[in-house]
């Protein structure tokens, strides 16, 4: 732990230019896709993070040859030999990562069984996996829970169903799909996620060989059929962390363009960006010619002086102001005049991380009440879900521990923007979700250092 510390000399304006590439949330999904191909797939823009190591590890136990393309970041994957692997050796990714979860419908494909190790993910509520289970039993798929994970197999084969989400799931959408596209049969979904990787994801799929008809009001109607083969595909840039650099522009008053940002998939956030009182300018990309280098597009991010204004938001499933956004943007927030308010509709544990923000000067109180509009399943089961944000908060240095990935990024943040020097423990967290983040605090101006 000692040697996993990032020391933060802190009041700092973030200045400068940085790049997102493929989003963490759909990257890793669509190297679970490879599996369900007959032929190589292509991937590009993978990020180097820890959540695209463990995937690629799973697929690599599983027969699945992994290979670095030509171009930076472009992963081939040739599953031409899927094969089962050990309960122990797929044991050793056992709490690394929520995505083991949607092998089950690829190796049951593939295979006929799957086991699958204990998850791992953010700890922002107890996160269970009751609608994937129930959906897999309903395409026919027998489960099995052990103490060393999760065993399941599909004696009958997998046949399309008709099912219904209790909530948006993003997870058990994509669980849904990746099982139905080669079920026998059709499959309808209701109540399905529609965030913007669960579309890229969709586009993956069809270029697969896949037919899936997104309908209106959360319906998605998919085809099975009997042969996939593989994509080459290049995923939708990360909206999340291209809005925690926003975040960190605005709470260290600075200015930072995020190469790869794409307007589409953050316009919630750009119009809370906007009532805080946070400046954006949208590059559009220009493609290259013979007398011209071309431009990549981007958004710029920046505080434009003067105070920042108190926001009431409530996180919500796409088209809402996304959950993962909630964390990075608080900080900021402790910067805004007036009494700011976040309802968290999505998990019901995402506002511990505040504590560690009032030792640093911050005034935030969390309720059991819903402090806002939309329906919530947390507010009448005594979660602290909702925030009261009194700012504006001067901001000191102290001594922090991360606890998961996004509180992480709203710590490192916060050292950043407060006076003095902060000691940063279990910054290793960040490396999930984040590529070379201390690289790209460097190249923004940051005064941290490894002690
Ligand atoms: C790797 C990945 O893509 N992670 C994202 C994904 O997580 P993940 O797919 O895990 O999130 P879900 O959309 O499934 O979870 C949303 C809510 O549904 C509940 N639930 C979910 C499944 C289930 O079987 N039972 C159940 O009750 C969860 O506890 C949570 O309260 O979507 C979340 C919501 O946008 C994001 O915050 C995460 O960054
Ligand atoms: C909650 C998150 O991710 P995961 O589902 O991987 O824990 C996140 O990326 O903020």
């Amino acid at each position: 732990m000692t040697d996993d510390v990032l020391v933060v000399h802190g009041g700092t304006p973030l200045e400068g230019r940085i790049r997102v590439r493929g989003a963490k949330n759909l990257v890793s999904k669509a190297m679970v896709a490879a599996l369900l191909g007959d032929s190589p797939s292509r991937l590009f823009d993978v990020p180097k993070i820890r959540d695209v190591e463990v995937v690629r590890g799973l697929l690599g136990l599983h027969g699945v040859k992994v290979t670095d393309g030509t171009e930076d970041g472009e992963l081939v994957f040739d599953p031409s030999n899927v094969e089962s692997a050990s309960t122990d050796q797929i044991n050793v990714h056992a709490g690394s990562s929520r995505i083991p979860i949607l092998f089950c419908g690829p190796l049951l494909h593939r295979l006929g069984h799957a086991f699958i190790p204990d998850l791992g993910g953010c700890h922002i509520g107890p996160r269970p996996i009751d609608f994937h289970l129930q959906a897999l039993r309903e395409f026919g798929a027998t489960v099995e829970k052990t103490p060393e994970g999760l065993h399941l197999s599909a004696p009958n084969g997998l046949h399309g169903t008709k099912f219904a989400l209790p909530y948006p799931s993003v997870g058990a959408t994509e669980q849904v799909l990746l099982t139905a596209v080669m079920a026998e049969g059709v499959t309808e979904l209701r109540n399905a996620a529609v965030e913007p990787e669960i579309i890229d994801l969709i586009c993956i799929l069809q270029k697969m060989g896949a037919i899936i008809k997104v309908h209106t009001d959360r319906v998605i109607e998919i085809q099975g059929v009997k042969r996939l083969h593989g994509y080459s595909h290049r995923p939708i840039p990360d909206r999340i962390e291209a809005a925690s650099w926003a975040a960190a522009a605005l709470a260290t008053r600075g200015h930072v363009e995020v190469l790869g940002a794409q307007q589409a998939d953050m316009m919630t956030f750009l119009n809370i960006f906007r009532s805080v009182g946070g400046e954006y300018e949208v590059t559009d990309a220009r493609p290259p010619k013979l007398s011209d280098p071309g431009q990549e597009g981007g958004i710029r991010f920046w505080h434009p002086g003067g105070e920042l204004n108190a926001v009431a938001l409530e996180t919500d499933v796409h088209p809402g102001f996304m959950t993962d956004w909630q964390q990075p943007l608080v900080v900021a927030l402790t910067q805004a005049r007036g009494l700011s308010i976040v309802h968290e509709t999505v998990y019901e544990q995402r506002l511990g991380y505040t504590e560690a923000l009032n030792t640093m000067g911050a005034n935030i109180q969390v309720y059991r009440d819903c402090l806002g509009g939309t329906p919530c399943r947390f507010g009448r089961r005594n979660f602290k879900h909702s925030a009261v944000i009194a700012g504006p908060s001067k901001l000191h240095a102290a001594d922090l521990v991360i606890p998961d990935l996004r509180a992480g990024f709203s710590h490192l943040i916060a050292a950043l923007a407060a006076e003095g020097t902060s000691r940063v423990y279990g910054v290793d967290l960040i490396n999930r979700g984040y590529e070379d983040f201390e690289a790209k605090l460097a190249s923004l101006g940051a005064h941290v250092e490894r002690p």
